[in-house]
């Protein structure tokens, strides 16, 4: 399964939806034709940014497919370059789907608010396998 869609309001009344996605998905997209990465829990499509990154292509490519939190934070990164995210935010990866890829022991090691397996609930449920 790629992608799961999920809606819900904003607490304001707003409808709000997201796209979550699995890490192994964000991994596959690892080419210079496909680039994404994940930022603090949200994963970003850079493939058209590539070869505009001030800090060049390469270190983009080294982090493709994965979490390039940390290295986005090592640089210190101005908050225009953090406004600029926004322009290739494609969606969350989601915690707990996040938790069928780790290894099982691992899974029982984590505890998770009501609300949030709540939301998790319904995201299991709609898993095609
Ligand atoms: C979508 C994600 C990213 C965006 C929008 C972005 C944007 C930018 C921008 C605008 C700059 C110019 C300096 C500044 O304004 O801070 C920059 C510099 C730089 N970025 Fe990124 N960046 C991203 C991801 C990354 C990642 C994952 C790395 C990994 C190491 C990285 C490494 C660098 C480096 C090394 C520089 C040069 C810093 C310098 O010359 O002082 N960037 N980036």
């Amino acid at each position: 399964m790629a992608a799961v869609e999920a809606s819900g309001s904003d607490g304001q009344g707003v409808e709000t939806s997201v796209t979550y996605y699995r890490l192994e998905e964000v991994a596959k997209r690892n080419s210079l034709k496909e680039l994404w990465l994940v930022i603090h829990g949200r994963v970003y499509d850079v493939t058209r940014f590539l070869q505009e990154h001030p800090g060049g292509e390469e270190v983009l490519m080294e982090q493709a497919g994965r979490d390039a939190t940390e290295s986005f934070e090592d640089v210190g990164h101005s908050s225009d370059a953090r406004e600029m995210l926004k322009q290739y935010y494609i969606g969350d990866v989601h915690p707990l789907l996040v938790i069928l890829d780790l290894p099982h022991p691992r899974r029982h090691s984590l505890r998770f608010s009501l609300s949030l397996l709540h939301g998790g609930e319904q995201i299991l449920l709609s898993r095609a396998c």
